[in-house]
């Protein structure tokens, strides 16, 4: 009896230090099997490779030298933000209120299904090894970044031959702290590296890496007349379907577009998900499709300020290129979110701004823009800036694929002569106006981007956010 008390003490202690997962053995059949939905969850799902890889080699190019190397990475993994995790569990109440045996592609409830949100302090933070609801999910957020932070060695190891003391940049939401935390564990112990966490709150004003937040003058509703039109026939019929299958069950549109958002979720903290099974093959096209249009008008190049907030970044990347032969830190690794990441790379002009997407149909040929392609989550933005006999080159990589500039790529390994890439890079910014656009002066009085110039001196620490 004794023992059994001591055991079961012990039992709970370990449980809440998060270090031994008790409960059901993990479900070695299924994880692995859902990796084909990953690109169409919008870039909420599990980080993946680019899939329009053009085949062009990730190698430095023969005969030539690295000279300066920059990341800009998304936080890997993560559970729901506190108002979509307040969504989905809203959709699991009645779903775990109805009384019958459920039928059709919701029969897994019927097996002892446990809800993958379990703690509410999960929400807005990434996937762990502790707080996953399976022993060998390998889609968690921790091992992502501890497994990019390997290959980031394999890659670019050599960067690092003298020089071992460095920062590492992360916006102040916890999730991408951690990440970069991650990635620091990843790299291992023969680095002294100081991890400077920027302020990501509005009062940062330009000193950001996340000009997103910084931008009262930003409207999520600003192109919602060309949103509106998207035709969302899908979500009703996905409702009326289950309903059907299961007589009571009142599923809406909205619960059914909730689901999507369950599936990505759950495979970051499950490792698989058998709400992904619900959908037909129809019915991800048509979601993912719905996320690209989205984030085109709301983040990227359907909305004329984007290029402003993207250029408060690109600027500072121009400035550290620029000073490649004057500056001693050759390699400059940051981390933010995902709309960021999309801002900056509808600057640089790497998403395609000649053709807006349409909301009146779903197109094919006339659509590059797949958001979960670029931001999935753990997603990788770097920028090379080599040097080949005489001339010097750069190009940008995503997610392990070398993504040329579409005008300026006649450089080895499709990359822009750095001259031509300047002047590119002129033309992408002209014009902009971060500070103006974005009303920056109506919440902070901060109109520089510094701190990739004076850590040193500053040491950024600030305040971690759950946002
Ligand atoms: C230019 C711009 N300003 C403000 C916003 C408002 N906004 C919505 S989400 C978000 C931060 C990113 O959050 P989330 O979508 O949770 O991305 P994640 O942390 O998963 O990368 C911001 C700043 C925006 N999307 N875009």
């Amino acid at each position: 009896m004794f023992k059994s008390v001591v055991y079961s003490v012990l039992a709970a202690a370990l449980v809440n230090a998060g270090t031994i997962p008790l409960g059901k053995l993990a479900d070695v059949a299924k994880i692995g099997t859902q990796e084909d939905i990953f690109p169409f969850l919008g870039g909420a799902g599990p980080y993946f490779s680019f899939p329009g890889d053009y085949g062009i080699s990730r190698d430095l190019p023969e005969g030539c030298e690295m000279k300066q190397l920059h990341m800009l990475a998304r936080h890997g993994e993560r559970y729901p933000t506190y108002s979509k995790g307040a969504t989905i569990t809203k959709t699991w109440y009645k779903l775990s209120n109805y009384t019958r045996q459920f039928n059709g592609s919701l029969s897994f409830l019927n097996d002892d299904y446990e809800f993958f949100i379990r703690d509410n302090d999960d929400l807005e933070m990434e996937t762990t090894m502790a707080n996953s609801n399976d022993v060998l999910n390998p889609y968690t957020g921790e091992m992502d970044a501890k497994r990019h932070a390997r290959e980031f060695l394999a890659q670019y190891g050599y960067m690092f031959e003298n020089q071992t003391s460095f920062p590492i940049f992360a916006a102040s939401s916890e999730r991408v702290h951690d990440t970069a935390q991650y990635f620091i564990d990843g790299l291992g112990d023969q680095f002294n590296i100081s991890l400077q966490t920027v302020s990501e709150a509005m009062s940062a004003g330009a000193n950001t890496l996340s000009a997103g937040n910084a931008c009262p003058g930003w409207d999520e509703d600003a192109n919602d007349d060309i949103l509106d039109k998207y035709d969302t026939t899908y979500l009703g019929d996905i409702a009326k379907r289950l309903n059907k299958e299961n007589k009571g069950l009142n599923l809406t549109s909205s619960d059914a577009n909730t689901l999507f958002a369950w599936c990505a979720y759950e495979l970051n903290a499950r490792g698989y998900s058998d709400v992904c099974d619900i959908f037909t093959r129809d019915e991800l096209v048509h979601y993912s499709y719905g996320q690209d249009l989205t984030s085109f008008y709301q983040d990227g190049p359907g909305y004329d300020m984007i290029r402003s907030v993207g250029a408060n970044l690109f600027n500072a990347t121009l400035k550290l290129l620029k000073q490649s032969e004057i500056q001693d830190q050759k390699v400059w690794l940051s981390f933010t979110h995902d709309t960021d990441i999309l801002n900056y790379l509808t600057t640089i002009g790497i998403i395609d701004d000649k053709n807006n997407l349409t909301a009146d149909y779903v197109p094919f040929m006339d659509n590059t823009f797949h958001k979960s392609w670029y931001v999935p989550q753990g997603a990788r933005v770097y920028t090379e800036k080599f040097q080949c006999s005489n001339s010097t080159y750069v190009r940008y990589a995503i997610n392990d694929a070398v993504v040329p500039i579409e005008t300026c790529s006649t450089g080895p390994g499709f990359s822009c002569e750095v001259n031509d890439f300047y002047d590119y890079a002129e033309k992408r910014v002209a014009g902009t106006d971060f500070l103006k656009v974005c009303n920056v002066s109506s919440v902070s009085n901060v109109t520089e981007l510094t701190f990739y110039w004076d850590w040193h001196t500053t040491h950024y620490n600030d305040t971690l956010l759950k946002q």
